[in-house]
């Protein structure tokens, strides 16, 4: 008999895929239409992608950027309280004391800003001939672990590039996340090759649910997206998905099927602890690593630092 009550062990997430445009007015109403659109669906928690309000390029950030809150925060926060829903603010370029971040902010139904993410991982890259992008031109890093409550799951937030860290998925579920979600926006190149085998590979370490949202692709942008909006199960199986328009993507999160998962193929109880495990660092300048655990018959620990300010709930 499970321990998880029927009424609260499956919710609807809705991922929207959205067309973004330079124009931020029309992106927001856009956001905001779609919204409500996957609440009148059912869904109780909704994302949105990454750089939902602006053109995704290290050009348009500080042209874009608004302080939390401000004019994007107060659409978000106010579509979600209407529609009742959890929302998961994509990203927006962030001004904060002179520096931009890129800010995933995160609402409860009650319009409450219950957290907000800044990308940890700088997407700086040069694949020769493909793309190089270099968000830390003009980004800040965030510093933070950032997880929320609902009354049905703790979930994780990553934003694209953090989803290619396989330790902060690892923290993520070793504080109880059983559903992670990375707004994003890969690219012509890395989307084919990378997006869906690290939603798949993040899934399944972790036996969660990993749900990503994208820009929909727009071939006369700077930057295009790849699209394909997922959302793939703790068995590692993509259970929703879309191309590379704007569209939700729907899917039911079961978290009965997760503890079923979990049950059947036991690696989340089955960690050599005494061989490695995962643990804080000492290090209050860190945020996570790779480390030789404390005992010496250990061998190495990925671990979050001790201090309690680094994770955001
Ligand atoms: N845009 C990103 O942050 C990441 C990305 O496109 C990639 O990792 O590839």
């Amino acid at each position: 008999m499970s321990a998880l009550s029927k009424t609260m062990s499956k919710f609807g997430l809705a991922v929207v895929q959205l067309h973004v445009s330079s124009v931020k007015a029309d992106n927001l109403s856009r956001a905001k239409r779609l919204i409500g659109e996957a609440a009148a669906h059912g869904s109780k928690l909704v994302v949105l992608p990454e750089c939902f309000n602006s053109p995704y390029g290290t050009g348009f950030f500080r042209e874009y950027a608004e302080n939390i809150p401000g004019e994007s925060t107060r659409m978000l926060s106010d579509a979600a309280k209407e529609n009742g829903v959890y929302l998961v603010g994509g990203s927006i370029p962030e001004e904060d004391g002179g520096k931009l971040y890129n800010t995933c902010p995160v609402f409860g139904p009650d319009g409450t800003l219950l957290m907000k993410h800044r990308k940890i991982h700088l997407f700086d890259i040069d694949v020769p001939g493909k793309i190089r992008f270099q968000e830390s031109e003009t980004l800040s890093p965030g510093s933070a672990f950032s997880v929320f409550e609902t009354p049905f799951c703790k979930v994780g937030v990553g934003i694209c590039y953090d989803i290619r860290f396989a330790e902060l998925a690892q923290l993520y579920s070793k504080m109880g996340c059983q559903l992670l979600v990375y707004p994003g926006a890969f690219n012509m190149t890395t989307g084919p090759a990378h997006w869906e085998l690290l939603q798949r590979a993040r899934a399944l370490d972790n036996q969660l649910y990993v749900a990503t949202a994208s820009p929909a692709r727009d071939q006369t942008a700077s930057y295009v997206a790849w699209g394909h909006s997922t959302v793939v199960n703790p068995w590692g199986a993509v259970i929703s998905s879309t191309g590379s328009e704007e569209a939700v993507v729907y899917a039911d999160i079961d978290l009965q099927y997760l503890a079923d998962v979990r049950q059947q193929i036991p690696v989340t109880v089955q960690r050599r602890d005494d061989l490695y495990a995962v643990t804080p660092v000492t290090d209050p300048g860190g945020l996570y690593a790779v480390s030789p655990v404390t005992d010496p018959g250990g061998l190495y620990a990925v671990s979050p630092v001790t201090d309690p300010e680094a994770c955001t709930r």
